[in-house]
């Protein structure tokens, strides 16, 4: 063996004779072992003292007198020799592996101990294991996590799917991506074969275009989006709710809308009934004086701002009492209907015919006729209420008359504002009225009239 080869190889090498004495021992031993330079001569366990492992001796001794060779591993006998080499300001006993080989020699048997330090691998195998093992439990936790999520997704999918509101999502161009059956069945959908389709087709043409724009406008800017529409299927009309809202990427990049739909029509017709019934009157289906109210001040702000003309009337039953005291507060009640629909039937859509109260109604034409249009329209309107009535009555007939006496107001001449304008037409009805009482009604009946009229300018 070439002593200056062994001293500096990088595993330690021991040479042991016939008498397991140490012929040989290389530098790494020495210093992993901190030996001193005077170990040759000695046994192993002079050379390294108690703490030697004795299965290292038994296998020694096996290679020495029976010649076996054999290997110590550091999965079994991890630290075989006390061998501490001095690294950084840690000493601790390093893992070895050795290999005995039986020599045979002219000499006689001897023993060549080759010893590679382990701690390295050791520690590799170690840290391996340990990622290894936390490999395996974050696989465990992912699959567990997938199984969750497929278990959660299949919930909220069968979730969305029985919902009692329509539930769909599309991409940024409106093309559907998903509608559960709720949705499907209000938008008159079938599915999988709109799929991809732009969930907008399934309004009517009209909706659809107005709609489109909106729509339109809250994919550009991902806003969102809350509107109310009709929808015709068949020939059913229904209302529907949408709420739409953008959905992200984990960039904030918005990659398409989740809508809900709510079939909306019973609110809206409810709605529709309380807002006709608060501006209606019931008796005869006419606006009433809160409307008639509302419809003169948004006419007049437009004939303010387009310098136009509008022309208001209040027109007031004569000898309407009468009926009412004759025949009974029902049959007064048919005047008052029959009136509305002969006041409806000579006027245009556009001209409004309201009931104030009592047998006081009015009109506002929002496009004032020329005067002489308008008197010829009155003395039209006041031939037809004059004309005889055939009113129902207990299973009888009856046939009654009343007249009516009106005043007219016209913006701007006769008024500028709505107070002016309503007290000028209540003035000139007053006035016909006054001038019809002295021309039909005998000077008792006249007097009556003046003091009721006192009353109520009161
Ligand atoms: N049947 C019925 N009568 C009503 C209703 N509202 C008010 N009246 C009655 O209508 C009558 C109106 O009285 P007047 O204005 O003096 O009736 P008139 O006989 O036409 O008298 P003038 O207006 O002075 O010509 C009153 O007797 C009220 O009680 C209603 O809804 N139905």
């Amino acid at each position: 063996m070439h002593d200056a080869a062994v001293q500096v190889l990088d595993l330690g090498v021991v040479l042991l004779n016939a008498e397991g004495k140490i012929e040989i021992v290389n530098r790494w031993i020495s210093s992993h072992g901190r030996l001193s330079p005077s170990v040759v001569g000695m046994s192993l366990v002079e050379a390294f003292g108690d703490a030697i492992d004795p299965r290292l001796l038994q296998v020694v001794d096996d290679a020495l007198n029976r010649g076996r060779s054999n290997r110590l591993s550091h999965a079994f006998h991890p630290m075989p020799l006390p061998l501490y080499p001095l690294r950084g300001a840690a000493i601790e006993r390093i893992h070895q592996s050795i290999d005995v080989s039986a020599l045979s020699s002219s000499a006689g048997r001897q023993c060549l101990l080759q010893i590679r330090d382990m701690s390295e691998t050791i520690r590799r195998e170690a840290l391996l294991k340990l990622q290894a093992r936390q490999l395996a439990e974050e696989l465990a936790r992912l699959k567990q996590a997938q199984e969750d999520l497929a278990r959660h997704s299949l919930r909220f999918r069968e979730m969305a799917r029985l919902a009692p509101v329509g539930l769909f999502e599309t991409d940024m161009q409106g093309r559907l991506t998903y509608c559960n059956d709720r949705g499907q069945e209000l938008l008159g959908l079938n599915f999988p074969a709109d799929l991809g389709s732009n969930w907008t087709s399934a309004l009517a043409a009209e909706e659809a275009e107005a709609f489109h724009r909106r729509w339109k406008a809250a994919t550009e800017s991902a806003t969102r989006l809350t509107e109310e529409f009709q929808i015709s299927k068949g020939r059913d009309e229904r209302w529907l709710r949408l709420e739409a809202g953008p959905i992200r990427d984990t960039n904030q990049v918005p990659v398409g809308f989740i809508c809900t739909l709510m079939d909306v029509t019973e609110l809206q017709q409810r709605a529709q009934r309380h807002e006709h019934r608060a501006n209606h009157d019931n008796l005869t289906g006419l606006p009433n004086r809160g409307r008639f109210e509302q419809r003169l001040r948004a006419a007049l702000a437009g004939a303010q701002s387009l310098s136009g003309e509008l022309a208001i009337v209040y027109l007031d039953l004569d000898g309407f009492k009468a009926i009412n005291d004759e025949h009974g507060h029902a049959a007064g009640d048919q005047v008052l209907q029959q009136v509305g629909t002969r006041l409806r039937k000579l006027l245009r859509a556009e001209d409004l015919v309201a009931r104030l109260g009592g047998d006081e109604f009015a009109i506002l034409f929002p496009e004032a006729p020329p005067e002489k249009d308008v008197n010829h329209l009155l003395s039209k309107l006041s031939q037809s209420i004059s004309r005889p009535m055939t009113l129902a009555l207990n299973g009888t007939h009856a046939s009654v008359q009343v007249g009516c006496s009106m005043g007219v107001a016209r913006f701007p001449r006769q008024g500028e504002g709505i107070d002016a304008l309503l007290a000028q037409a209540d003035r000139a009805m007053y006035e016909h009225k006054l001038s019809r009482k002295r021309t039909d009604d005998d000077i008792s009946g006249f007097i009556d009239q003046l003091n009721g009229m006192k009353g109520r300018h009161a």
